[in-house]
């Protein structure tokens, strides 16, 4: 066997494993986490249709296997834009008209979203930025979504690993004619914002990352497809 035909093998040193600051949170940690957020900022989390037996199914499956589903999203109670549904609209009755252009996403940042050590993956910090303003460009995964054209992150401080991040969206302009969508993003420290929130304090929250995209709505609305199932849809 010549050099060339050698097996290539990987010599990868052992890497130790990084102490996370908060241990994954328990269903119970993570539930009290999310309706605090709820509670202090006038949002409801969005239960989405995870159970792949439904066309209409329009979660991020590679957010929420990623996070072992610790992830959330959540949309203000009140939209932001005229035609809101009324409170105590049927499920099935179109959600008419709700527009959030708002939205947050809490996420917390385990260790299997590591990048470099004890900090989580750009990739990942990215990922999220861009899922939580595609929920506030399309808070209801219309068909004839938006997809995302350009998306510029700002890497600001390493967040750092075992933490719970907290995303909040805002879409600032849209275009309907050319079907675009622009919207900005910041990800902060989940519990310094409740702290500081529920503190009352007013000081400026250090931002880990933030990011501004282009939404671009498709020309048609993909086939089958129909909005998301949103079964709280009475507590938007
Ligand atoms: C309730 C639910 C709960 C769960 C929620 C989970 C939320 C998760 C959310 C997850 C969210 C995750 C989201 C994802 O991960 S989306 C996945 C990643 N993105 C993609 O795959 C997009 C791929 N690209 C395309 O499909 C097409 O290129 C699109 C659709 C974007 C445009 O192709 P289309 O043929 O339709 O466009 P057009 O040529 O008619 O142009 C129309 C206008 O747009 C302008 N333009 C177009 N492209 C760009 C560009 N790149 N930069 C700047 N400008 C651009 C263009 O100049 C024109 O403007 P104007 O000249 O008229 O002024």
């Amino acid at each position: 066997m010549t050099r060339a035909d050698e097996p290539l093998v990987w010599q990868v040193p052992a890497v130790s494993r990084v102490p996370l600051a908060a241990p994954v949170p328990t269903d119970a940690e993570w539930s009290g986490f999310i309706r605090r957020l709820e509670s202090r900022y006038d949002v409801r989390q969005v239960q989405v249709d995870n159970t792949h037996t439904k066309s209409t199914r329009r979660v991020s499956d590679f957010l929420d296997s990623a996070t072992r589903s610790r992830i959330a999203y959540l949309l203000p109670t009140t939209p932001l834009c005229q035609g809101a549904a009324d409170a105590d609209d049927d499920v099935d009755d179109n959600s008419a008209g709700y527009v959030a252009d708002r939205a947050i996403l809490a996420v917390y940042f385990g260790p299997h979203m590591q990048g470099p050590s004890g900090g989580v993956h750009g990739g990942a910090v990215a990922s999220v930025l861009d899922a939580c303003i595609g929920m506030a460009t399309n808070p209801l995964s219309q068909p004839e979504g938006y997809l995302t054209a350009q998306l510029t992150v700002n890497y600001r401080r390493m967040m750092p690993l075992g933490s719970y991040g907290v995303a909040w969206a805002r879409v600032f302009e849209r275009d309907d004619p050319s079907r675009k969508a622009y919207g900005i993003a910041r990800l902060v420290d989940g519990q310094a914002l409740l702290a500081s929130r529920e503190n009352g304090e007013s000081h400026r929250l250090p931002v880990y990352a933030e990011a501004s995209a282009l939404f671009v709505r498709r020309k048609r609305a993909v086939e089958g497809a129909s909005p998301a199932s949103l079964t709280q849809r009475s507590r938007l």
